[in-house]
């Protein structure tokens, strides 16, 4: 996604690692948060103007150029949207999970929940019957749409209308949203795959930023059209869907070596994505410069902590967007699986990490301020 921005955050300028910020950026939260360089480094880092007291080189790459880590924690603080009673429902962001099918409750849940602690006014899920029932359950701050269908409950000569129908609902809401988040829990029917295609172009035409991740990664792996040249698509691949995209579009293997080089071809060759490589070490690029998060939140790897990040991106874009297009002067988030880690430990589940979201929040940006 390709954000500029006027001038750089002055906080980037200023910044020195007090302790504070070392245990900020040891934090998942922060990893997420990383994302936002990617919509707000470039610009800093255009012509080295602004960028060399607030972005350390941590790699170098010969034909990607160096990798930065940089200060997330300021660049949220900015975004953020003040706590004003001015505003109204709606303005901190309202975000959609296009995903939840028989199998997989849980993801889009993580998901939609996230946007929501994490400071959006409204999250919808657009889901299959069988999802939406028990997703409510799980929540009353969800917006469920029971929508989407799957090739077992449609007939051959229904698909069509069904089809239709299934667009023209979701064609009705689409231009409330701040952002979507296609993937997360979609599954992997082929009908169901179809239908999220002509979303994802209506979102397309409509402007609609969309973050893909899970099975969304799958639908566009198989159908790279509906990504390319998007410069308003984030691609948040774990390293198993990382591996089908370049194995697809860059028709070889992942080179760790040349971990950077690859992002970066990956992203051109596509074309105006931005892509967030999820793994040991996180990679963020947008086909020109390469941003990495490699400090250590947790060591838990519980299913659920990617659907945790792609609500967390939808957010924190939306955010970033309107942060540029308005000029305004927000603030912001922080650590969570950390948090529940150290209260947890080896027991710790998803539902813990978004537990101490709040709190995470409130440490980087206070609520009464
Ligand atoms: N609680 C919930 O509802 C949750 C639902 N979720 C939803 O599940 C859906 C699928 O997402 P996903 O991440 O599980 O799928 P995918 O990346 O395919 O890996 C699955 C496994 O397959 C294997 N494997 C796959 N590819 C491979 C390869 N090339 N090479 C080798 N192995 C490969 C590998 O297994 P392993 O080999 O480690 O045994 C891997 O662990 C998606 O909608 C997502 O949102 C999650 O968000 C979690 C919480
Ligand atoms: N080896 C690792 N060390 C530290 N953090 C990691 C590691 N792997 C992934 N992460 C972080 O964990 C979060 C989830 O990444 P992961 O690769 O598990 O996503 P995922 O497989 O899509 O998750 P999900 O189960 O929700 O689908 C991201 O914030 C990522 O930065
Ligand atoms: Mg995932």
């Amino acid at each position: 996604m390709s954000l500029s921005m006027g001038a750089c955050p002055h906080a980037w300028q200023q910044h020195h690692l007090h302790h504070r910020g070392r245990m900020w950026a040891a934090s998942p939260a922060f990893r997420r948060q990383l994302f936002l360089l990617r919509s707000l480094a470039p610009t800093c880092a255009d012509g080295g103007r602004a960028s060399s007291s607030s972005l350390r080189p941590h790699l170098m790459y010969a034909a990607a150029g160096p990798v930065y880590e940089a200060d997330a924690e300021a660049v949220v603080r900015r975004i953020t949207p003040p706590l004003d009673r001015a505003r109204h429902k709606g303005q901190a962001g309202k975000i959609a999970i296009i995903g939840g099918c028989r199998e997989y409750t849980g993801a889009p849940y993580f998901a939609a929940i996230s946007a929501l602690r994490v400071g959006a006014d409204l999250s919808h899920v657009f889901c299959t019957k069988d999802a939406a029932t028990v997703i409510k359950s799980y929540s009353p701050e969800l917006i469920v749409h029971p929508i989407l269908e799957e090739s077992y409950s449609v007939r051959d000569d229904e698909r069509e209308s069904v089809s239709s129908s299934i667009l023209a609902e979701v064609i009705k809401w689409m231009e409330r949203f701040d952002c979507i988040v296609v993937g997360p829990g979609l599954g992997r029917d082929s009908f169901l795959m179809d239908c999220v295609g002509n979303i994802m172009r209506h979102a397309r035409q409509a402007n609609i930023p969309t973050v893909v991740d899970g099975d969304g990664l799958f639908l566009i792996t198989n159908n790279i059209g509906l990504v390319e040249d998007n410069s308003l698509a984030i691609l948040t691949p774990n390293v198993y869907e990382y591996k089908r995209l370049v194995q697809k579009v860059l028709n070889c293997e992942v080179n760790e070596e040349n971990a950077s080089e690859q992002l970066t071809a990956l992203c051109q060759k596509i074309g105006g994505v931005t892509i967030m490589r999820k793994g040991k070490a996180d990679l963020i690029s947008d086909g020109k410069k390469v941003t990495q998060v490699s400090t250590f939140g947790s060591p838990r790897r519980c299913g659920g902590q990617g659907d945790i990040l792609s609500g967390s991106v939808a957010v924190f874009s939306s955010w970033a967007r309107h942060f540029l297009l308005s000029n305004e002067q927000p603030k912001e988030t922080r650590k969570a699986a950390a948090l529940a880690f150290e209260k947890n430990k080896r027991s710790t589940v998803t539902t813990d990490i978004i537990e101490f979201l709040g709190q995470s929040l409130e440490d980087i940006c206070p609520a009464g301020r």
